[in-house]
């Protein structure tokens, strides 16, 4: 088994001759907050990031998984350089962020975006629509007032909005139409990559199909590469090629979503699946969802972070923490013990039936997906008021 290099490629030649190149490459990515003195006392440090060391293929949907507190919107957020790291770098098309002037960031900035999780929050209630889609084609210059408003017209369309609603303001529509306007303003600079932190979590779960689904109509109509921070497994497995899942600030399994989802190898990925196991293979192997909370990043356990909450933990596990490792396939795991997890989990039981949520779930996605050329359709020459229908 291959170790990772440095920069958490494998090493150089498994990659192929023909392979691009990843849009963006981490290594040892650590950010750290507080730990500040304040008048008499220091601020508690929190380990949000642990020294990651990850890329993202150009062109892909990469999910980034885990429980809530694990680092993973801090994570996406050093990707894309809205957070500056306490150590480590991101190269993104070759250039280290970290070597970038102001200036120099500021253009870049087009390329890389956010969609927020809250479209109640993250859209100034005082701009218009109008206002907030053309803000980012201003600051990236170069384009006239009529310009601008064409250009606004055109990603408005595209996203399912009609122009005539450029002139209202953020108040007067509803949740998945608020995070349309959200997905307009990401796309007005013209970005290669977009992180989506938690894009769909804040709305009602017929809406949520419906941003997935634009997310996923945009990503192959515009050639995005999406970053999707969420805690929603059936709408990660519905929608990336690969996922990375953080415990406490560390990745601790990256791998492409059909093999994670049908053989997880990391105690915690097990774990986290067997929350919802008629979803994925675990069900065959009556692995337990986990007990407990995570352990607080102001003072993680030593070693494997995980050993703490671990099933498989052995003296190893608490003096030692384990790199990630290059497994067949592409795949990555960071646990001492994975291939003899792996070897006493190999009595699979028949999947059981999916829950009724679930069913449903996937259903609707099925449904969306089917209806979706009908939508397009619909859009461009009467769209609807209300997002109430896929
Ligand atoms: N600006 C900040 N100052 C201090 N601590 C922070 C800050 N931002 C995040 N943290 C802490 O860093 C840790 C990781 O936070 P982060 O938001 O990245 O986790 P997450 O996995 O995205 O959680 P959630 O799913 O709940 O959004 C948490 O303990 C959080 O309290």
């Amino acid at each position: 088994m291959a170790p990772l290099t440095q920069n958490g490629q494998a090493p150089t030649g498994r990659r192929g001759p023909t392979a691009p190149p990843p849009i963006l490459e981490a290594s040892g990515l650590v950010k750290h907050f507080g730990g500040k003195r304040m008048l008499l006392k220091r601020s508690p440090l929190v380990r949000a990031v642990n020294g990651i060391s990850m890329s993202v293929k150009e062109g892909e949907t990469l999910a980034v998984v885990g429980e809530s507190g694990c680092g993973k919107s801090t994570l996406g957020r050093l990707l894309i350089r809205l957070l500056e790291p306490s150590a480590g770098d991101v190269i993104y098309r070759g250039r280290n962020l970290g070597n970038l002037t102001p200036d120099e960031l500021r253009r870049l900035r087009g390329e890389l975006q956010i969609i927020f999780q809250d479209p109640f929050a993250s859209l100034n209630p005082r701009m218009s629509v109008s206002d907030i889609v053309s803000e980012p084609i201003w600051l990236k210059g170069g384009s006239s007032r009529g310009e601008r408003r064409d250009k606004v017209v055109e990603i408005l369309r595209t996203v399912g909005l009609r122009p005539d609603m450029a002139s209202r303001y953020p108040h007067e529509f509803s949740g998945g139409q608020r995070q349309r306007i959200g997905v307009a303003r990401a796309l007005a600079s013209d970005p290669r990559l977009i992180l989506g932190d938690e894009p769909v979590s804040a709305l009602d779960v017929s809406i949520q199909a419906q941003i997935v689904n634009l997310l996923e109509e945009l990503k192959e109509r515009l050639k995005l590469t999406l970053i999707i921070v969420a805690h929603d497994l059936a709408v990660i497995r519905h929608m990336s090629d690969r996922v990375a899942v953080m415990y406490l600030g560390e990745v601790v399994e990256l791998a492409t979503t059909d093999t994670l989802y049908d053989a997880p190898l990391h105690p915690y990925t097990q774990a986290l699946f067997a929350a919802i196991p008629q979803a994925s293979a675990v069900a065959r192997h009556s692995i337990k969802p986990l007990d407990g909370d995570v352990p607080s990043p102001t003072n993680p356990p030593s070693g494997c972070k995980f050993h703490t909450r671990c099933p498989h933990a052995k003296p190893l596990c608490n003096e030692a923490r384990p790199q990630l490792e290059a497994v067949e396939g592409g795949r990555r795991v960071a646990c001492h013990f994975w291939r003899e997890i792996a070897a006493a989990g190999s009595d699979p039981r028949p999947i059981a039936r999916p829950s009724a949520r679930l069913e449903k779930r996937l259903a609707l996605y099925t449904a969306c997906q089917a209806g979706r050329a009908e939508l397009l359709s619909h859009r461009s020459s009467t769209p609807t008021a209300k997002d109430q229908t896929c």
